[in-house]
């Protein structure tokens, strides 16, 4: 049987996500853009939330990237921070956990090292991705054996605001491919066209995912007013 790191190989996952306050904020919703995107095409889902990936699961066969988005007293570490969501999330049967693993503390005091090393122990079989900021960050996650690293915080930490994946600027993603010698790459965060994405996968990255492009209508609808209003 393909192991589930296979079955993504230079596809497209589709991240589904509405936050509270974001006009499609529903599970409900987030099924049915899950099956838009198998319809489409996608060879997986990346999903936020309990009850956003039961329904999804729910409604497509598809390989999930589990997150949950959990502010601890505004401790800028949110995507799956601590054990509780990870234990939370291995109830929901998703295929892959994704977390942060830039170098900052956790809310619970715990350093990455710590913390990857408490999953293991937990979950042996666990597939872990680790969302990164930077070159080094997707290094030190390799080293401690992510079977997984993506840039999905580039641009998303106070060192890297501002900064992100374009038409100009895969250097990151290129040095990322080019250092990490074991955990598959996955391209994440404003792969905002096709063309992107192709450049991607033609970089060797083992999947993009793509999460507003697709399925944020708010921000589709802002690029093209943009577009007219210039
Ligand atoms: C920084 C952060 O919180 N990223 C989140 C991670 O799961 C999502 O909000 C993004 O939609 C996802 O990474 C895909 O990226 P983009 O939507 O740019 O294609």
């Amino acid at each position: 049987m393909q192991s589930v790191l296979d079955q993504l190989f230079k596809g497209l996952i589709v991240s589904c996500q509405a936050l509270e306050g974001e006009p499609l904020h529903s599970s409900f919703i987030m099924g049915r853009m899950a099956v838009a995107a198998k319809e489409g095409g996608a060879i997986g889902i990346r999903a936020n939330s309990v009850s956003d990936i039961l329904e999804i699961k729910k409604q497509v066969e598809l390989p999930v990237i589990g997150i949950i988005k959990q502010v601890y007293r505004d401790h800028p570490v949110f995507i799956t921070p601590t054990m509780n969501e990870i234990d939370a999330l291995m109830e929901t049967g998703s295929e892959i956990i994704a977390t942060d693993a830039t170098a900052r503390i956790r809310p619970d005091g715990s350093t990455l090292e710590q913390f990857y090393k408490e999953i293991k122990a937990k979950y042996p079989n666990i597939i872990l991705m680790a969302d990164v900021s930077s070159v080094e960050e997707a290094i030190y996650a390799d080293k401690l054996g992510f079977d997984i690293v993506a840039p999905t915080l580039y641009g998303y930490t106070m060192e890297t605001q501002g900064l992100k994946i374009d038409h100009n600027n895969y250097e990151v993603i290129k040095e990322i491919i080019k250092q990490v010698k074991r955990a598959k790459v996955i391209a994440e965060g404003n792969v905002s066209t096709p063309e992107i994405a192709r450049s991607l996968i033609e970089s060797n990255v083992h999947a993009v995912v793509v999460g507003g492009a697709i399925t944020r209508p708010q921000q589709i609808t802002k690029r093209f007013v943009d577009a007219i209003q210039k």
